[in-house]
C-alpha cells in the first residue's frame, strides 16, 4: 500500500534496544578537553528496552514520544534527540512517527540504556524513512549524542578506544551474566572528576579476551565507586563469592559471569533482598541488528 506523505512502512514495528556491559574498562589518559581516554571491551546483552515505531496519520509530519519517560524531559530524551538529529540531515518533509518505549533497563546504571535507545531510533527511522544511510554515517551522527552510541549503531561487540568511538570488532565468549542494580544512582561526570581515579593504566595493544587475567583486565572506576557507594561495595563482595564480578561503566550496575543460564539463575534466587537485577546472556551481535535483518 502506498502512502501519500512519503516513503516508509505503513505498519507499526518494534525494535530491541539492548543493554551493554563494559567487560573491562581501563582509563589510559585524559584529553586536553578533560574527557578521559578509555580502552574498554563492549558486549551486548540479550536483554533491554523495546522501542515501537507507529506511523502518524497521513499529512502529519510530527515526531512524538508517547508516553514520556518519567523523570526525563522530552527535550533531553535521547530518543527524541536522535529522531530530530536524523530528521535534520534531510532536506525533505518526512512522514510523522509516534515512538514509545518499554523501559526495562535502569537509568544511569552503566548499561547504556539511553545510548542504546538513541541508536535504535537512528536505525529504526533510517528504515522507516528509507533514508539508506550507512552504519558509518549513523555512528558518526550518534557520537554527537553520546560516546556509547556508535557501538550500539554498529551492533558488534567491540574493543573501544578513544572515548569509546574507535571500535574494533571483538568476539568475547558469550557467557551468562547476573546483573544487579544496587540501590544507588551514580552520575558519570562525578566519577570522572574524582581525584582518586586511576587515570594512567598502561595501554594494551591487543584487545583482551575477557577470560584473561582478572587482575589485569578490570574496571578502573571500581575502587572509587566502591569507596563512595557502600551499596556497590556490598553487592560486589556478595557477587564475587560465586565467581568473577565487576562494575559496568561508572556503575551502579555490577555483574557476575557464569557458564550457563541455570548457574546464573541459582545465584539470582539467593540474592540479598532490596537489590534488583536480571539474568541475561552476553551476545556479540546486537539483538537490534538481528531484528532489523528480519524486517528488511
Ligand atoms: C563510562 C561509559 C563507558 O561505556 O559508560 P556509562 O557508565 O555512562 O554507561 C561511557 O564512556 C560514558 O560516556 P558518555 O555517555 O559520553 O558519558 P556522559 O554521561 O555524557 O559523561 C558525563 C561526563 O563524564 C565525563 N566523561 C565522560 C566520558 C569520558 N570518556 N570521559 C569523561 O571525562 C565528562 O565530564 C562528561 O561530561
Ligand atoms: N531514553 C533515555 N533512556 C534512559 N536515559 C535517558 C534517556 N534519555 C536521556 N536519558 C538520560 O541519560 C542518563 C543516562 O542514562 P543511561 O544511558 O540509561 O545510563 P548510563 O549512561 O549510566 O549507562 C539518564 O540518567 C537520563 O537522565
Amino acid at each position: 500500500m502506498e502512502r501519500d506523505n512519503g516513503p516508509g512502512p505503513v505498519n507499526d514495528f518494534t525494535l530491541p534496544s539492548p543493554a551493554k556491559l563494559n567487560l573491562c574498562l581501563h582509563i589510559v589518559g585524559r584529553r586536553p578537553d578533560g574527557y578521559h581516554e578509555l580502552q574498554t571491551l563492549f558486549q551486548f546483552l540479550d536483554y533491554g528496552d523495546d522501542i515501537t515505531f507507529r506511523p502518524a496519520e497521513e499529512d502529519n509530519h510530527d515526531i512524538h514520544l508517547e508516553p514520556s519517560i518519567p523523570g526525563v524531559a522530552d527535550k533531553e530524551n535521547l530518543i527524541l534527540r536522535a529522531a530530530r538529529l536524523l530528521a535534520g540531515t534531510q532536506n525533505q518533509k518526512l512522514p510523522g512517527v509516534i515512538l514509545s518505549v518499554d523501559k526495562r533497563l535502569p537509568m544511569g546504571g552503566g548499561l547504556g540504556g539511553g545510548s542504546s535507545n538513541a541508536a535504535t531510533v537512528l536505525l529504526g527511522l533510517n528504515h522507516y524513512w528509507q533514508l539508506g544511510m550507512t552504519l558509518d554515517q549513523l555512528a558518526e551522527l550518534g557520537l554527537q549524542l553520546g560516546a556509547d552510541v556508535p557501538v550500539f549503531v554498529r551492533g558488534h561487540a567491540a574493543w573501544g578506544e578513544g572515548v569509546g568511538e574507535r571500535l574494533t570488532p571483538a568476539n568475547p565468549p558469550e557467557n551468562w551474566f547476573l546483573v544487579l542494580k544496587p540501590a544507588c544512582d551514580i552520575n558519570t561526570g562525578k566519577i570522572f572528576s574524582e581525584q582518586g581515579l586511576t587515570r594512567n593504566t598502561p595501554r594494551i595493544k591487543i584487545a583482551p579476551a575477557f577470560e584473561g587475567d582478572a587482575s589485569r583486565y578490570r574496571n578502573d572506576c571500581e575502587d572509587v565507586v566502591r569507596k563512595l557507594y557502600p551499596e556497590v561495595n556490598q553487592g560486589l563482595k556478595w557477587l564475587s563469592q560465586f565467581g568473577p564480578a565487576r562494575l559496568t561503566g561508572t556503575g551502579a550496575c555490577i555483574f557476575g559471569r557464569f557458564p550457563t543460564e541455570s548457574a546464573a539463575r541459582i545465584i539470582w534466587e539467593s540474592k540479598p533482598s532490596g537489590i534488583t537485577g536480571f539474568v541475561a546472556q552476553g551476545v556479540n551481535i546486537s539483538p537490534l541488528h538481528t531484528k532489523l535483518t528480519e524486517l528488511t
